[in-house]
């Protein structure tokens, strides 16, 4: 039996946590957290301000109690200051200012990511917010009532910035959103689809701001405009939603890291020290898209990694599958899914890279009712003919087709497997030429 220590115990950490206590009796498991909440499901922020759910309240599924009842002693707002990977002895202070040496015969790091905040004139000024944990959502949700914040000003167009452009407008306020790539989303989609979601935005009232970089924010207390290089933007309340970095302080010049700071992991999320694993967003994954070690800051990442350190640690080798960042956005009903490389990645890697296009009708014409218009595009290898990603759009849910290319990309299949792929046709559901085979059939 083992002593295991788990730092951080969001999503990676409370699946790690419920793998040992769930499979494994008998070990003394300890976690420490910083924050005063555990699990909150930043997925849902956007829903919650935008007020399509009622509460925050289902928005956690686990707490100190839940994890304490199934046998672990868990600190909250207890951060780990440092730790002595020698003496394998874990250094956190709570609150009240106790201090706790805790040792361990194994780690489990699960400390997550922080929001990048760029080094702006102005960045400090009130209403300028970040969106990442609970008490940000609070904290946004408490100032929209507020009625002179008009003016929502989002910096990012990745998930989280067109997320809430639509939670703002869903609160009556002027929003706009401002990315330095000369569209949005355009880390997860080619051009042909964040085009269709730059239209849904525009149509639904958002002023798009692309290809502008910020460079100051002005105000006398309160932010009151963004200035960037192409013109300026009047803000009662700034978004700032760049993207995560991961939050590896903890390393202390001792553990191995990837060249954006991530703790570098193998696929039994081991760290370079023995004993010591990382997971989730402050860890580093195996992209099977590019068959190479990646950061992709995703909960579903975080909850399968927790789940592989949590058996390695407790003497069960487990090798992780790999990811392939597949991952999905649904904004005023118009779904957006995409796994692997974009068709723009792939050519930026010097992968000899191809794309197949097809649109249809999901179920027969006969269909009269909910049967909308599907657009896929599926990325392969040239040579090779493996299926290196796929992105699918549609107000039809789409989403469980996804999971298939996920899948083929992970076991490389080539794209020709799928032109005659047993896909089960019934016209509730689709069509019996699927789009799925016919995009397949184009590639030559
Ligand atoms: C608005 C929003 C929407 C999102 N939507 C989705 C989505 O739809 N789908 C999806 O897959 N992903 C989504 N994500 C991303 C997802 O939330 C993250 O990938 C996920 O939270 C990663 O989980 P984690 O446990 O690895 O890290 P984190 O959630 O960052 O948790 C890390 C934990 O470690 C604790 N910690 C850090 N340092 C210390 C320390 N020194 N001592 C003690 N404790 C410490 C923190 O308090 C925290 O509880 C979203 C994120 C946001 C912000
Ligand atoms: N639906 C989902 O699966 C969701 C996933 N997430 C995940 O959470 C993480 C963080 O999300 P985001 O912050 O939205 O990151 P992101 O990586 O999705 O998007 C960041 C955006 O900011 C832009 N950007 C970068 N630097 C900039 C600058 N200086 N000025 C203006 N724009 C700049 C980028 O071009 C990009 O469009 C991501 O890993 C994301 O995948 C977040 C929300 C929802």
């Amino acid at each position: 039996m083992s002593k295991i220590v788990v730092v951080g115990a969001n999503h990676a950490g409370t699946a790690a946590l419920n793998t040992i206590l769930d499979n494994y009796k008998g070990n003394e498991v300890v976690a420490f957290d910083s924050n005063s909440n555990i699990s909150f499901l930043g997925c849902g922020m956007a829903l919650w301000i935008g007020g399509q759910i009622s509460g925050p309240e289902g928005l956690f599924y686990s707490n100190k109690e839940k994890l304490e009842d199934k046998g672990a002693r868990i600190y909250m707002e207890t951060p780990v200051e440092a730790i002595d990977y020698d003496k394998r002895i874990v250094h956190a202070k709570g609150k009240d200012g106790t201090e706790y040496h805790e040792s361990y015969d194994k780690l489990i790091l699960a400390t997550g990511s922080v929001p990048i905040i760029p080094k702006i004139e102005g960045i400090e000024l009130k209403n300028v917010q970040l969106v990442k944990l609970y008490q940000n959502a609070a904290e946004v949700i408490e100032k929209l009532k507020d009625e002179s914040i008009k003016d929502v000003v989002v910096v990012g167009a990745g998930y989280i910035g067109v997320e809430l452009a639509e939670a703002f407008v869903r609160n009556g306020k002027e929003v706009t959103v401002i990315d330095c790539v000369d569209t949005c989303l355009s880390g997860y989609y080619d051009k042909d689809f964040t085009d269709i979601m730059r239209e849904n935005l525009r149509n639904h009232g958002v002023k798009l701001a692309f290809g502008e970089t910020v460079q100051k924010m002005e105000g006398k207390d309160k932010v009151e405009k963004v200035i960037t290089d192409k013109g300026e933007h009047k803000a009662d309340m700034v978004i700032m939603a760049i993207g995560f970095r991961p939050n590896t302080t903890l390393a202390g010049g001792q553990l191995d890291l990837f060249r954006n700071g991530a703790f570098l992991v193998d696929k039994h999320q081991q760290t370079s020290q023995k004993d010591v694993y990382a997971v989730g967003d402050c860890a580093t994954v195996y992209d099977n898209s590019i068959q190479e070690v990646n950061y992709i800051a995703l909960a579903s990442n975080a909850v399968r990694s927790g789940i592989v350190a949590a058996h390695n640690s407790c003497g069960n080798e487990l090798e992780s599958v790999g990811v392939q960042g597949s991952n999905g956005i649904s904004i005023w009903g118009l779904h957006m899914l995409s796994t692997g490389l974009t068709l723009a990645k792939a050519e930026k890697l010097g992968i000899k890279a191809a794309a197949v296009d097809y649109e249809d009708y999901q179920k027969p014409a006969f269909i009269e009712k909910n049967n909308q218009k599907v657009k896929i595009r599926i990325v392969y290898d040239k040579d090779s003919r493996v299926v290196l990603g796929a992105q699918m759009t549609s107000e039809y849910d789409i989403s469980m087709g996804l999971h298939m290319f996920s899948l083929a990309i992970q076991e490389k299949v080539t794209i020709d497997k799928l032109k005659l792929v047993d896909l089960f046709f019934l016209p509730h559901f689709n069509q019996p030429y699927s789009y799925i085979a016919l995009a397949a059939l184009k590639a030559e």
